[in-house]
């Protein structure tokens, strides 16, 4: 049996214990799958690649130890963008660019194993995909999620002066594993890395109660609120002591925890944007959210402002920080 052949063996078995998301009427096996969409729902569709060496480690020991929680992220990041547009996800198509030496059914069946829990539990269908060998692991998924007629797609552009900023779940905690692999911390913020939540009921919940705004932290808060800013065209207020904080990240020295949660990536938290009259309902998701800012008008730039305790922070008083930080969250062509 070649490689190919494997491949469609493990995945066609795993996916045939798996429930097919509604609407399919055909997936894997032909040359391109068919859904059948509820009458009036538009499709919402986004693609992530995941590159060894670039998100996740290069070494082959670690792809090796790490193949069920790969296929498992490979589908969470996407389910998360899907999330961030307040949309439900449905299917999702996986294009592989395999190496030799992960092309055996012990590597092939944990990361199936893994991609097909996340599917399980996030609601999505593999429909699809491509098989190509290369020199590195590198796998791209396209997610299509599913928004019903009178539900409104939740773009970056909305946040209007007045609203108040939230987050979802606690930040930092990934990337200070990626950081301290070894440490006791580290290894109990591993599955944050690792294998994140995205907030899929949270996401739907806030479409439906009328956020301005929202987007998925992939590549660090303050990087990712800029880019609220500056498509909706406003400034923010962060309130610094308000960020949430796992109990793990809580023992480290404050400045370099703001640092890891203010630029460091791979949250897949939401952060999004309520007018003030609009109160949360406590119940409305099993995802804590808590407040960190609020909307105001731009000044020069369409930047968030940093505050800690009302304190604004300036280069001149860069305080709880010695000197005024680097806010540049994740960047593939930094510098
Ligand atoms: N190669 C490309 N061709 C067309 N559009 C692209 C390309 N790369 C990015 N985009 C588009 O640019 C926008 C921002 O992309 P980006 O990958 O930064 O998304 P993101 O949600 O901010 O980050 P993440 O990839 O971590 O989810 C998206 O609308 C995306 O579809
Ligand atoms: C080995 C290793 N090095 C660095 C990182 C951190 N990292 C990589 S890509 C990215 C942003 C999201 O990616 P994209 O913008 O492509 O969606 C982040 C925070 C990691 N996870 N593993
Ligand atoms: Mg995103």
């Amino acid at each position: 049996m070649n490689e190919f052949e494997l491949i469609e063996r493990i995945f066609l078995q795993l996916q045939a214990e798996h429930s097919a998301a509604a609407g399919i009427q055909k997936a894997i096996g032909d040359d391109a799958a068919v859904m059948a969409l509820p009458t009036g729902s538009r499709l919402v569709s986004c693609i992530d690649t995941l590159v060894q060496g670039r998100h996740f480690s290069p070494d082959w020991k670690q792809v090796d130890t790490l193949a069920f929680a790969i296929g498992y992220k490979a589908v969470a990041v996407n389910v998360s963008d899907i999330a961030a547009m307040g949309a439900a996800p449905h299917s999702i198509l996986l294009a592989l660019a395999l190496p030799e030496r992960l092309a055996n059914e012990s590597w092939l069946t944990a990361f199936a194993k893994g991609l097909f829990h996340a599917c399980q539990l996030f609601g999505v269908s593999l429909i699809g995909g491509d098989t190509t060998r290369n020199d590195t692991l590198v796998l791209s998924i396209s997610a299509q999620g599913l928004l019903t007629s009178d539900t409104p797609a939740i773009y970056r552009s909305g946040a209007q002066v007045g609203d108040k900023v939230y987050v979802s779940g606690t930040l930092g905690d990934a990337a200070y594993a990626l950081q301290h692999p070894d440490d006791t911390s580290g290894l109990e913020l591993a599955h944050r890395l690792h294998m994140p939540t995205p907030r899929v009921k949270l996401g739907a919940a806030l479409a439906q109660l009328g956020a301005t705004s929202m987007i998925d932290i992939s590549d660090g808060l303050y990087q990712d609120l800029s880019h609220i800013c500056k498509q909706s065209g406003v400034g923010m207020h962060l309130y610094l002591e308000q960020l949430p904080t796992s109990k793990p990240l809580a023992k480290i020295d404050l400045s370099k925890r703001l640092l890891y949660q203010l630029t460091g990536g791979d949250d897949y938290e939401l952060a999004f944007t309520l007018p003030a009259h609009i109160e949360l309902p406590i119940d409305s998701s099993d995802t804590p959210v808590h407040c960190i800012g609020e909307v105001v008008a731009a000044a020069q730039q369409p930047y968030p402002k940093l505050l800690f305790y009302n304190q604004v922070i300036t280069q001149a008083a860069p305080a709880p920080f010695d000197t005024y930080p680097n806010l540049t969250g994740y960047q593939h062509f930094a510098g």
